[in-house]
């Protein structure tokens, strides 16, 4: 067991787990599930004979299948992993397929087109408690989840209105059991939030690298060449699933076309205290933006980097 996971339970949370697109995040759900003994039966559900088949050499699941109906029967908990824009087809297609009573759930990085999307398939007798663990990398497929993904991580629950509350308890009982950080939040302000956090840093990671590489003929490879740290940090985010970005810009739209519109006005203040040499103005947004960075670091949210023998010569 990895070192950082809790001690796994002495009786299953949910007898049988189906969880649908066995990626990044579905094998990593998969895996902890395993190790902290939150299911009684795993059985793992994706189109791809590809992944069915890897996953059934990692043993990551007890049952594995492409079949969608077969895969959710008698499953008290149906989690989504699939990308955001077929949420609403794989919905319809499991549809025949599920237990009365049961939860469905989610881990999509958009919410409210997720609940658009899934909520009219779904029958009156079964519970939806849209859910997003907000922890991933730039990795993807079976291979590429690891048990301790969400230790330490934020889960964010986005329960619609009159959403059953024992189901919601058992959904927010599973992502600690798993070591998230669970809140309860709606829909629109987690796409709001994660606009600014996360989608429009994805976009401006894409943009960067894009923008550069569209330079390199005429830079002839400097731009790779002598990329320092800044720029690296970009390759690794814009080397994230692109069908899995695309369709999470489309289905977030407004919140990221606000988030832009006012990027875009600081950026035009920025460019113009440069231009006009308001040294005052760029010393004062990068002193507020570097305690920000080092409070997150004190707060234990993130690992600080390596010091490379810095920290003895400053005491020095
Ligand atoms: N990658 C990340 O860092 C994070 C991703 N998420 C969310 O998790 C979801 C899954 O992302 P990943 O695991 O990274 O993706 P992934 O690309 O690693 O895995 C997706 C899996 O879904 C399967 N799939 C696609 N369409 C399907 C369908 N119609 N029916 C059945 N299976 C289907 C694919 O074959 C694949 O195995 C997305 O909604 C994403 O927004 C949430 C947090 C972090
Ligand atoms: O790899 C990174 O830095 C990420 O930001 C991973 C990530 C991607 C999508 C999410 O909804 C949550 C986390």
């Amino acid at each position: 067991m990895p070192e950082r996971l809790g001690p796994s339970l002495s009786k299953p949370l949910f007898e049988r787990i189906a969880l649908i697109g066995l990626g990044l995040i579905g094998s990593s759900i998969a895996r902890a599930a395993r190790h902290l003994n939150l299911a009684g039966t795993i059985v793992a559900v994706d189109r791809s004979e590809e992944v069915v088949a890897r996953v059934r050499e990692l043993r990551i699941a007890d049952e594995a299948t492409t079949d969608l109906v077969a895969g959710v029967k008698d499953a008290d908990l149906v989690i989504l992993c699939v990308p955001v824009g077929v949420c609403g087809a794989v919905a319809e297609a499991m549809r025949p397929g599920l237990k009365p009573g049961c939860i469905v759930s989610d881990v999509g990085s958009v919410k409210a087109s997720v609940i658009a999307q899934v909520q009219p398939h779904l029958p009156q007798d079964v519970h939806f408690v849209p859910a997003h663990p907000v922890a991933g990398t730039e990795h993807s497929g079976p291979d590429a989840g690891f048990a301790t993904l969400f230790h330490n991580r934020w889960c964010i629950l986005t329960p619609p209105d009159g959403a059953d509350e024992q189901a919601i308890e058992r959904v927010r009982v599973f992502w600690s059991a798993i070591g998230s950080n669970v809140e309860i939040m709606s829909a629109q302000h987690h796409d709001l939030v994660l606009a600014i956090t996360s989608h429009v840093p994805h976009l401006i990671a894409y943009n960067i690298v894009g923008t550069a590489a569209d330079l390199e003929t005429v830079t002839q490879s400097e731009v790779i060449k002598f990329s320092a740290g800044g720029f690296r940090d970009f390759t690794r985010i814009a080397a994230s699933d692109p069908t899995m970005w695309r369709d999470i810009f489309l289905h977030n739209k407004e919140a990221v076309l606000e988030m832009l519109g006012r990027l875009n006005e600081d950026i035009a203040l920025l460019a113009r205290a440069i231009r006009w040499g308001e040294g005052d103005k760029l010393f004062d947004l990068f002193t507020r933006t570097r305690a920000i960075r080092r409070g997150i670091i004190s707060s234990g949210q993130e690992t600080p980097e390596p010091d490379f023998g810095r920290r003895r010569e400053d005491k020095a």
